[in-house]
């Protein structure tokens, strides 16, 4: 085999509760993942060294050195199976940059899958979610799909069952926010407001038994009754404007509207497709229609 494509799935987080403060900077979380039809693709092609290209939306915001997350994944399969990390990378980007949506974590989880059957390593599902959380916290889902609970960083997954397609409207910003920035504000409004941000004066995050039961339900409704993001706050408090583009979509008719993860995206869920439609037409440009769940990373024919 010379050239292998594997497509990898967006996520939006339809619960994040975030615990307090870790020793090692870290938050614990249970966070309840959904991977989204919104995918990029990551091409291996056999080379004689590691080198990375990209294309799409936003590709200017990304790193094409050894720091990107996919160049990262295919030296640390290479590095398990003590072999050279010579590949070519291809990744073609549909998913937002730096929006909320883990687009560099699919990137990491789309080359460990590429990489691995370019290599013809056969590398076990549980190794291979192992590599990945080494990665970073949102790298391991990205390789299930479907729907998840993440605790610990978020990486260590259950997959949690889909009862049917949940209809979603994403609003992309311009600019992305970033990860550490959205955690450390979420860390400072909790001193503010004196409730403390370190683990042991914050409550321990724990998965909500009827948003679990609104998902193997596939009902819409129930569903966003219950969306929770504890990085919603932090990221209004970075991005203001924000609370403009919720107001829009919910005037628009969605049924919830939600920060998807660190943001700045806006994820907005429909009643059904229609509805979605509609959603989209007042957003205007910045919005995608997307159905849920999909499927994990999948190396295409
Ligand atoms: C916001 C989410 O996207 C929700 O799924 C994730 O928690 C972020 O996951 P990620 O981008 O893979 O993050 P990582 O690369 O693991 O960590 C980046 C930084 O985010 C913060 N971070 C991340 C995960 C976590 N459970 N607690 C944290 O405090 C830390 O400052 C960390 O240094
Ligand atoms: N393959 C990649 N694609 C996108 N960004 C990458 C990639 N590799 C490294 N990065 C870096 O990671 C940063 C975060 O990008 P990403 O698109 O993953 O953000 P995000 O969707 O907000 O992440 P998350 O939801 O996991 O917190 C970017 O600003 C970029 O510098």
């Amino acid at each position: 085999m010379t050239a292998v494509t594997v497509r990898v799935p967006a996520k939006v987080n339809v619960q994040l509760a975030v615990g307090g403060l870790r020793p090692d900077g870290f938050h614990d979380l249970a966070n309840v993942f959904l991977a989204v039809g919104l995918y990029d693709h990551v091409t291996a092609t056999s080379a004689d060294r590691l080198t990375i290209t990209a294309e799409g939306r936003d590709v200017a915001g990304i790193p094409l050195d050894g720091t990107n997350l996919a160049a990262r994944a295919a030296v640390a399969l290479a590095e398990r199976h003590g072999i050279a990390p010579d590949v070519h990378l291809h990744i073609a980007k549909d998913i937002p940059v730096a929006g909320g949506m883990a687009g560099g974590s699919a990137d990491g989880a789309g080359a460990l899958v590429a990489c691995d059957a370019l290599w013809g390593l056969g590398t076990p599902p549980a190794d291979l979610l192992e590599i990945a959380g080494g990665l970073g916290s949102d790298v391991p889902f990205p390789l299930l799909g479907g729907a998840a609970l993440g605790v610990g960083r978020g990486e260590r997954l259950t997959a949690l069952e889909v009862g049917g397609a949940f209809h979603w409207v994403f609003a992309l910003a311009d600019g992305g926010l970033s990860t550490p920035a959205v955690y450390r504000e979420c860390d400072r409004l909790r001193r503010e407001q004196g409730t403390g941000d370190l683990a042991g004066e914050v409550p321990a995050p724990v998965a909500d038994p009827a948003l679990v039961a609104a998902l193997a339900a596939g009902d819409a409704h129930a569903l966003a009754a219950v969306l929770a993001n504890d990085l919603q706050d932090a990221a209004l408090s970075l991005r203001p404007d924000l609370a403009r583009t919720v107001a829009t979509g919910l005037g628009a008719g969605a049924l919830a509207g939600i920060v998807s993860g660190s943001g700045p995206t806006v994820a907005f869920l429909a009643a059904e497709e229609e509805g979605a439609a509609k959603i989209a037409a007042v957003l205007g440009s910045c919005a995608r229609v997307a159905v849920a769940p999909a499927p994990g990373s999948t190396v295409l024919p």
